[in-house]
């Protein structure tokens, strides 16, 4: 079947003129309420959009409870009751059980996963050129494709060019006048000088920039690239130290959070090794000129000098959709009539720019901002080519598995596989399976049996238990023609590591390789090693010049000290609540047991509340998922299990308590608010020490916004919140806070620094004293006899 493809002009022929923006006129309210400054102040603008369908609204989740049986050094099942692993996904919060810690720090030292970049300097120069782009392509209204087979568009751009102008049905907010009157202490970057926008101005705007690179390596590197395992890992010469980023802190341990582990466990692992030192001498200026040159390494990072962007889309918003319409591209009409159902009518700019490549049966990594449809962008190309594979014989004892979708959490495996159901409404034989922890094993065989699925959507530890456990299993991923792994750079973490290499080995080499995410970091090099063909395809939808994160989504940092911060955090709420009837918050938090403290503070102020976060189980969560994506006027206390994919529709404010792991951890929390080019709004609140964290989000339009007053009796109303909480929560937290911020390299490193400020924080719970520890905990915390502690 020929398969044809009307892309969008700008993306494959872009030595077209931009054909104009048709009758895009949103709406706007401008809302003030003159009786809440803080968050005027702080986002001194209010638009909304009226254009938005409501076709749009989230999806639904699945549920699944119960537990899985125990087998011999299984990872931890239940949410409360930890085992211990040998690999460095085993996890659990370093508090909760001496003996239990003691296990798993001592098979934590048998374990030696060590995530490390592999950085060939002599081979910096020579990638640099091989990804060098022709100037002749980059030089065309903003798009860059530093590779194009010219054939394989030559049919898209004969379509282009019949395409008419569509209805651009999105809504994109222009700055209202509002914006300047109250806009004197934050940079609006985005407003226009009379804070109007005209269609020219729109047009302008939607330039965006699709980069496509071909990712070939030379042969050297090539040798590297092949796949197959340790292949990966086989890069000499000197090696990038990439622990710095690690944490050692309380956590979860559940698959949810198995990204959190790794990071916990990497810390312990160099903690325990005495790794730090290394990771230590280098500054952090030191450590972003490393990562750069990783980037050029591996033709990931744009080359400053190679970068075209026209000025007029520079720091322009963009719309997340693309003008082609989803009955303009061949796909099957069964796919077609799911994808009207689920209400989607133009394809958005990532799944315009990779659909065709996919098609083509190449291998992609692909980046593309928060919300933008990612998950269709995988999941439409893997369904068109199940259905045009021969059917499975209904007599097959072991009918295989065509397609693989990992994803790095339960929540995020639940909704890729609540889309494709949608998309496969019409496809009655082909089914969709998800296998997740948190649930009985044994159902999910159960069920794998019953129903033989041809794409499964997977966490990578209940698919290698899977692998292990369940009968037939490995036979059925033979079949696998299609591998996605979704939040690549998040499956990468080193708490998957194993997970990952042990699935790639178990399924075909000739097979198709997908790696999406809104955040590509150096070390997905890793992960290309090991999973994509040397010819695979980079696509990067981000358009150059413009930042990883929303424009439409505005961002500010505020510094406090921490007494100060359970008030402010009840003043901004407030603030926004007052502000937004309509208002859907996030609060991020830097651990599980710290996130359960927040909501217990919270909770005791009379705030609409709820918490999720790994200590919850499987089924709690679900269910507090559920209401969340179904609600208004509700807070959501969380922590990193909600940080990537999860699609709450209408989030008004992301806050992040606390410094983020990472600068991707701080992008795909912040993309849970501005989806599908709405209007939202970030704060990062943070305590004085933790500042350093904006060196690595200092390309982001992140302002410094003013703190607000704290009158008297909000700070007693705080104090009285915080004295009836649990003091069980706050012992938790004060551990959870200190192990947290004993693996950041710089806190951690001074130990009476770090015990002086969790003592402090210790102070902001309310508490006089700070909490007990146990002693083992604190000499696998490396901080015996440090004074300021409370050994029991
Ligand atoms: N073509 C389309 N038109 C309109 N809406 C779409 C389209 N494709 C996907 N969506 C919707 O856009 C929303 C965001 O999609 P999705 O969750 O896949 O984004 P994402 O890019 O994976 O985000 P993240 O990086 O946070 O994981 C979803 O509600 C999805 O249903």
């Amino acid at each position: 079947m020929v398969i044809k493809f009307i892309p969008h002009l700008r993306v494959l022929s872009p030595s077209l003129p931009v054909t104009g923006f048709p009758s895009m006129k949103p709406a706007r309210t401008i809302c003030f309420n003159g009786s809440i400054p803080v968050l005027n102040r702080v986002f001194p603008f209010k638009l909304k959009f009226l254009g938005l369908s409501p076709r749009f609204n989230g999806k639904l989740i699945t549920r699944s409870l119960s537990t899985r049986p125990s087998r011999p050094r299984s990872r931890a099942s239940s949410e409360f009751t930890p085992k211990i692993r040998g690999d460095v996904r085993a996890s659990k919060s370093l508090i909760e059980d001496e003996a239990e810690l003691s296990d798993w720090v001592g098979e934590l030292r048998t374990d030696s996963f060590r995530g490390r970049l592999t950085s060939e300097d002599e081979e910096l120069d020579a990638d640099r050129q091989r990804n060098r782009v022709r100037s002749s392509d980059r030089k065309r209204n903003g798009v860059s494709v530093k590779w194009r087979r010219e054939s394989e568009f030559d049919n898209f751009r004969e379509s282009s060019k019949r395409e008419t102008r569509g209805n651009f049905g999105d809504s994109i907010s222009r700055k209202s006048r509002f914006s300047k009157r109250f806009g004197g202490e934050l940079e609006d970057k985005d407003s226009d000088d009379d804070g109007e926008e005209d269609d020219e101005s729109y047009s302008s705007r939607k330039s965006r920039g699709v980069k496509r690179e071909n990712t070939k390596m030379d042969s050297r590197r090539g040798k590297r690239n092949e796949r197959g395992l340790g292949s990966g890992n086989a890069g000499s010469g000197r090696r990038m130290d990439l622990g710095r980023k690690s944490n050692f802190h309380e956590e979860e341990d559940t698959d949810a959070s198995e990204e959190e582990k790794g990071r916990e466990m990497k810390g312990l692992e160099n903690f325990l090794s005495g790794e730090d030192s290394d990771i230590n001498a280098a500054a952090e200026d030191d450590y972003i000129i490393l990562r750069k040159k990783a980037s050029y390494a591996l033709g990931l990072e744009k080359d400053a000098d190679q970068t075209v962007t026209p000025r007029s889309s520079q720091g322009k918003s963009e719309s997340y959709l693309s003008e082609t319409r989803f009955d303009q591209i061949s796909i099957s009409p069964l796919s077609l009539k799911g994808i009207k159902d689920a209400g989607y009518e133009k394809m958005t700019v990532v799944q315009e720019a990779t659909l065709p490549v996919i098609l083509k049966g190449k291998d992609v990594l692909a980046k593309a901002k928060t919300g933008t449809g990612k998950t269709v962008a995988f999941l439409l190309p893997s369904i068109e080519i199940v259905s045009k594979l021969p059917p499975v014989d209904r007599d097959v004892k072991r009918p295989p598995i065509h397609v693989l979708v990992i994803c790095p959490t339960r929540e995020l495996a639940i909704q890729a596989a609540s889309e494709a159901k949608k998309l496969l409404k019409y496809h009655p034989s082909i089914g969709v399976q998800v296998v997740i922890g948190g649930t009985r094993l044994a159902l999910e065989q159960k069920n794998l049996q019953a129903n033989p699925c041809q794409i499964l959507v997977a966490t990578p530890g209940r698919l290698r238990d899977h692998l292990e456990n369940t009968a037939g299993f490995a036979t059925k991923l033979m079949g696998v023609k299609v591998l996605v792994l979704d939040e690549a750079d998040r499956l990468l973490a080193m708490g998957f590591r194993k997970d990952i290499e042990r699935i790639i080995a178990a399924v075909p080499k000739q097979r198709q390789t997908l790696l999406f995410s809104a955040t590509v970091p150096e070390e997905v090099h890793q992960i290309c090693h090991i999973a994509l063909r040397r010819d695979h395809e980079f696509i990067n939808t981000v358009q150059e010049g413009t930042e990883d994160t929303h424009s439409l989504v505005r961002q500010v940092h505020m510094v406090a000290p921490l007494d100060m911060q359970f008030s402010l955090l009840y003043v901004l709420l407030k603030e926004h609540i007052a502000d937004d009837v309509d208002y859907k918050v996030l609060v991020f938090c830097t651990t599980a047991m710290v996130t359960k403290l927040v909501a217990d503070v919270l909770r005791e102020l009379n705030l609409n509340v709820r918490e999720i976060h790994s200590r919850k189980s499987q089924s709690y969560r679900t269910r507090v998922s559920d209401e969340f994506r179904k609600s208004k006027g509700l807070i959501l206390v969380t922590s990193d299990v909600s940080a990537r994919g999860v699609d709450y529709p209408d989030v008004t404010l992301v806050l992040q308590v606390g410094m983020p792991s990472d600068r991707e951890q701080y992008i795909h929390r912040l993309g849970r608010t501005g989806r599908k080019g709405k209007e939202g709004q970030g704060i990062l609140l943070l305590a004085p020490w933790e500042e350093k964290f904006l060196s690595c989000v200092k390309d982001l339009p992140i302002t410094k916004a003013p703190l607000p007053s704290l009158d008297p009796e909000t700070k007693k109303k705080v104090g009285r919140a915080l004295s009836n909480v649990e003091m069980k929560s706050k012992e938790s937290a004060y551990q959870a806070w200190l192990g947290y911020y004993n693996s950041d390299k710089n806190i951690g490193r001074d130990k009476y620094r770090l015990v002086e400020l969790a003592n402090e924080f210790s102070r902001s719970m309310g508490l006089d004293n700070p909490p007990a520890i146990p002693k083992l905990v604190l000499s696998k915390m490396g901080l015996r006899n440090i004074p300021g502690l409370r050994v029991r």
